[in-house]
């Protein structure tokens, strides 16, 4: 959204003589303000405005478009509708400021020239110019191009918005050809001789340039300079002024004139008020009450780039035109509009505009995916730090387990002597009191409970270590077999019966050959009363039962123990 630019510009007297103060009052320029004040330099309350620019009469039209048209007409260039115009009451100086004079270049001669020097400055774009040059004269539409285009229609569409039907658009490529194309039409154009002005425009003329854009390389990825068009309208309007009747003393034609150009003059008045209130307020804006105001719609508050250049006169006589003048240009100074760069797509455009903008959106996309990837790949490190940290942790739990593990196999097998040799030692007792063949018998008694490898020691603690033929190992099946002899001597009936030997023996295996016994131990005889190495024999007994019960704690601790670390290991895995 932006404002209309909004300028007022004091011709020069029009004689030197020509006193220009009204009743002891003059108009003054002070920078972009300009005021009504006394002969004596005061200030006249509530006659002074500010605008966007002030222009006096030493002013230049070189001055006037670098100020107030350069960029509008630079920004059509580009896409921007632009409408520059002329407004002010008759003689005020409208077209020296639009067409200029033989010295000073009026602002269409400017902006032409600007145009084509801007666009060969564009490399990256190609451009078709189109102009049209029009004028409402009388309320009727001519083409200044073609004198027997009169009375052209307006007409209106979605795709071309307002236009003039049949109106002639004649392509341009260079500024002399356009230039030349004005001339011609200037000569058809309507101008009259007033009391007020020897060459005053009758009509308002209207100079259109349709400005058309394309990307030269269809193939660039930047979708905003590629094969999208870009169609923007400058307009030039040199309206007509208006007059007092009782000043200009018209009659007949320029009667008739005046009266058209006053009635579309206050169509213009009534429109910049409209859009002057608060948008609330406005209600109707009256633009098809004149063809004129019709033509401008877009460029009063629509989709244009606008600069209104108000013209006004010093003279005694003026003041009160140019009091009018300056209220239309302080209303038009509140209109706001709102121009953006028009773009036509075709099918093929607009469908590679599309997949730009979708290939944008999937690279943020990709870009937010793998902020979300990496994040997670963070997380997976941690998390492996972690689980690599536990595993070193149960690592050497484990260990510690297997060293234990080691030192209670080691006690096992410490007690698993100690049981042997007490059973050596048992067997020994009961010896005695069994003839030798049974002495033969328990030879093979113990030959079935004998094991791969034995550690045996003898009664005097001398452990003798031999490796068992497998031949000899003993089968645990044949514990539950009823023995058809007792191993144990006969004096030992009473405490050795054949369930409490069993019950002593489980698990027990022993190789007759690992056996060394000496002959004076092996016949050695004891009395039951005797107490041999300060043991009896129901002590040995007791003992063996204890270290049974024991091993066999032990050997089910061994199983847990087992049990915990496959366990583990597979945690680890
Ligand atoms: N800034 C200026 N400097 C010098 N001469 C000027 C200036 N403005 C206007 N004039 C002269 O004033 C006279 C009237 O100017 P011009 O024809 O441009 O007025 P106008 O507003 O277009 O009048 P109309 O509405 O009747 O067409 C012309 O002779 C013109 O050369």
């Amino acid at each position: 959204m932006e404002k209309i630019c909004v300028a007022v510009r004091v011709r020069p007297a029009v004689t030197v003589s020509e006193d220009t103060t009204v009743n002891g009052t003059y108009w003054k320029v002070e920078e972009n303000r300009i005021s009504l004040h006394k002969s004596n330099g005061t200030p006249i309350p509530g006659i002074s405005y500010a605008f966007d620019h002030v222009f006096d009469e030493s002013c230049t039209n070189s001055r006037v478009y670098e100020l107030l048209t350069k960029d509008l007409i630079h920004a059509a260039v580009e896409g921007f509708n632009g409408t520059v115009f002329a407004y002010g009451q008759t003689s005020s100086g409208k077209t020296f400021t639009m067409n200029g004079a033989q010295n000073d270049r009026g602002i269409i001669d400017r902006a032409v020239k600007d145009v084509f020097n801007k666009i060969h400055k564009i490399y990256d774009r190609e451009f078709l110019i189109r102009v049209s040059y029009m004028e409402i004269y009388n309320e009727e539409i001519n083409d200044l191009f073609a004198e027997e285009n009169q009375k052209l229609p307006i007409h209106e569409s979605l795709e071309r918005g307002v236009f003039v039907s049949g109106l002639k658009e004649e392509i341009v490529s260079d500024a002399e050809q356009v230039l030349k194309l004005i001339q011609g039409g200037e000569v058809i154009r309507h101008f009259g001789e007033t009391s007020m002005n020897a060459r005053s425009s009758r009509s308002h003329t209207i100079f259109r340039m349709v400005i058309e854009s394309k990307g030269k390389d269809a193939n660039s990825s930047d979708y905003s300079s590629s094969d999208a068009i870009r169609v923007s309208v400058l307009n030039l309007v040199d309206l007509a002024g208006s007059e007092r009747i009782t000043k200009t003393g018209a009659g007949g034609v320029r009667l008739k004139e005046g009266n058209y150009i006053n009635k579309s003059l206050m169509v213009l008045g009534n429109v910049i008020n409209k859009l002057s209130d608060e948008a609330k307020q406005r209600g109707h804006i009256p633009y098809r009450d004149s063809k004129l105001t019709r033509i401008l719609q877009p460029s009063l508050g629509g989709n244009a780039k606008t600069s209104i250049i108000c013209t006004v006169a010093p003279e005694k006589l003026h003041v009160e035109e140019t009091k009018g003048t300056l209220l239309f240009a302080s209303r038009a100074k509140r209109i706001t509009n709102c121009a953006q760069v028009n773009e036509i797509l075709s099918d093929a455009a607009l469908l590679k505009r599309q997949k730009l903008e979708i290939e944008e959106l999937r690279k943020k996309l990709k870009g937010s995916r793998a902020e979300v990837l990496e994040q997670e790949i963070l997380k997976l490190r941690n998390d492996m730090l972690k689980y690599e940290l536990e595993r070193e942790k149960l690592e050497m739990e484990l260990e510690e387990e297997r060293k234990s593990h080691k030192e209670r196999d080691q006690c096992i097998k410490e007690q698993q002597m100690k049981t042997d040799n007490l059973n050596t030692r048992v067997n020994s007792s009961d010896g005695d009191k069994s003839s030798s063949q049974e002495q033969n018998d328990g030879k093979q008694s113990l030959e079935e409970f004998s094991g791969n490898n034995i550690v045996f020691q003898d009664v005097f603690g001398t452990p003798t270590f031999k490796a068992a033929p497998n031949a000899f190992v003993g089968k645990r099946s044949n514990y539950s077999r009823v023995r058809d002899f007792s191993p144990l001597p006969n004096t030992y009936n009473n405490v050795a019966d054949e369930d409490t030997w069993l019950k002593m023996n489980r698990g027990f295996v022993a190789d007759l050959d690992s056996i060394q016994m000496t002959p004076a131990r092996e016949f050695q005889s004891f009395p039951s009363s005797d107490v041999t190495l300060g043991y009896s024999t129901e002590n040995y007994k007791v003992e063996v039962q204890n270290l049974k019960r024991q091993l066999d704690l032990v050997l089910e601790e061994k199983n847990e123990l087992e049990f915990i670390k496959e366990e583990r290991a597979m945690a680890i895995l």
